[in-house]
């Protein structure tokens, strides 16, 4: 079994909530000027990154197959979704229909960002509590354990419903002039994203033996995240890692990486590796949807790691509800029918991400400690 998001002591953020000072995490730098990285960027003994990791063995779903309606292909699609959801809640989704063209653009442009001058990528700073913005490894958000990674993060909500492409007017709002194909590039990318998850959705009502329009009308106006994760090489990677062991909050992750590979899933006590393939997403079930199932779908514990070889660079969508809607599974996941008591309470998506960005770090625990949360504040 995975090792899904559940109990114990949370975590809390540094006490400086000052704004972020993101030179002190600076690659280049700190490669150059030592073969040793910060104190605080090495994490405990049993958090280091194992070595002798084996693959996962993921199903390739093949989207195009299910959507095109033969019924060999959808019941092959849906059950191959429902035994991984279940399990460990990763699984690979090719035939997908995002053009490649715009995923070479999308790297194309990560680079020409990440390598500019910090005073160029602070134009976009993350502000304290803010899930949008550029950060670097989060000196400043919390004081240990930190991420070798740097990360551009947007909010993204479709147009049809906002009537404005958020992704573009974020980075022309912050960047400015000369940033025009960067930002069209990334709108378009999120875009390409809200279309495949709502497919995706269609996919996991199905899986579930709910109405497939179920879940993608609860998403269709959603409030997701977009994030570019770049991590820089690093002289020390037995001692770091690029996104330390979580579990998602948001509802389904759609994940591209380059050819480096970093990614593990922890699943029946093991790291295990899912290597790169650039022809496949990634999509892995995140808090918000295990609570929409009711328990059912897993939410489980992933990281990255780095190497002192190659930066690595991955796209993350985290498809997230409006923040004002209630999360809470339908009644065909509950109660008798199913035989299961209700496993988390009623909460909005809104109050949750506040929860992971001004009082806890999001870990393998997210979703209980904030059920605890909830609880504690609703007694007062
Ligand atoms: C809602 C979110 C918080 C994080 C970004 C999205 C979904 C994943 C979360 C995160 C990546 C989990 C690991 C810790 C974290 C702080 C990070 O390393 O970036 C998390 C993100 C965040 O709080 O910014
Ligand atoms: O970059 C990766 O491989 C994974 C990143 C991740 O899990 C996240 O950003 O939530
Ligand atoms: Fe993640």
């Amino acid at each position: 079994m995975a090792m899904e998001c559940i109990a114990t002591v949370p975590q809390r953020f540094s006490v400086n909530k000052a704004k972020e000072d993101s030179s002190i995490f600076d690659a280049k730098l700190l490669n150059q000027h030592s073969n040793h990285i910060p104190q605080q960027f090495v994490w405990p003994d049993h958090e280091k990154p194992s070595t002798d990791v084996q693959p996962l063995q993921v199903p390739l779903i093949d989207l195009a197959g299910f959507l095109s309606g033969d019924s060999l292909l959808v019941s092959k699609a849906t059950r191959l979704v429902s035994e991984a959801a279940t399990q460990h809640g990763f699984f690979l989704v090719t035939n997908h229909g995002v053009d490649e063209s715009l995923l070479s653009r999308a790297y194309l442009n990560m680079d020409s960002f990440f390598k500019a001058p910090a005073s160029e990528k602070q134009k976009a700073q993350r502000k304290w509590g803010e899930s949008s913005g550029y950060a670097s490894s989060f000196v400043g958000r919390f004081s240990s354990k930190l991420p070798w990674k740097e990360t551009l993060s947007f909010k993204f909500s479709p147009e049809e419903r906002t009537h404005s492409q958020t992704v573009k007017d974020f980075v022309s709002e912050k960047m400015g002039d000369g940033y025009e194909d960067f930002g069209k590039v990334y709108q378009e990318y999120a875009e390409a994203m809200n279309t495949l998850s709502l497919k995706i959705m269609e996919l996991l009502g199905m899986s579930l033996g709910v109405e497939r329009r179920h879940f993608r009308e609860f998403f269709e106006d959603n409030e997701s995240i977009f994030r570019l994760n770049y991590y820089p090489q690093c002289k020390q990677p037995e001692l770091a890692l690029g996104t330390g062991p979580h579990c998602d909050p948001t509802s389904l992750t759609i994940l591209h990486q380059d050819q480096v590979g970093g990614l593990q899933v922890f699943v029946d006590n093991k790291w295990k590796s899912i290597p790169p393939n650039p022809h496949a997403f990634v999509v892995n079930i995140g808090d918000t949807f295990m609570a929409l199932t009711n328990g059912r779908y897993k939410s489980c514990l992933h990281r990255a790691l780095v190497n002192s070889e190659r930066e690595r660079k991955t796209f993350a969508f985290f498809l997230c509800p409006k923040g004002d809607k209630v999360v809470k599974p339908p009644e065909e996941l509950v109660g008798s029918l199913m035989s299961r008591e209700r496993e988390y309470p009623d909460f909005t998506w809104s109050m949750f991400l506040e929860f992971t960005q001004k009082h806890y770090r999001a870990d393998m625990n997210t979703l209980e400690a904030f059920s605890i949360w909830l609880k504690s504040r609703r007694n007062f």
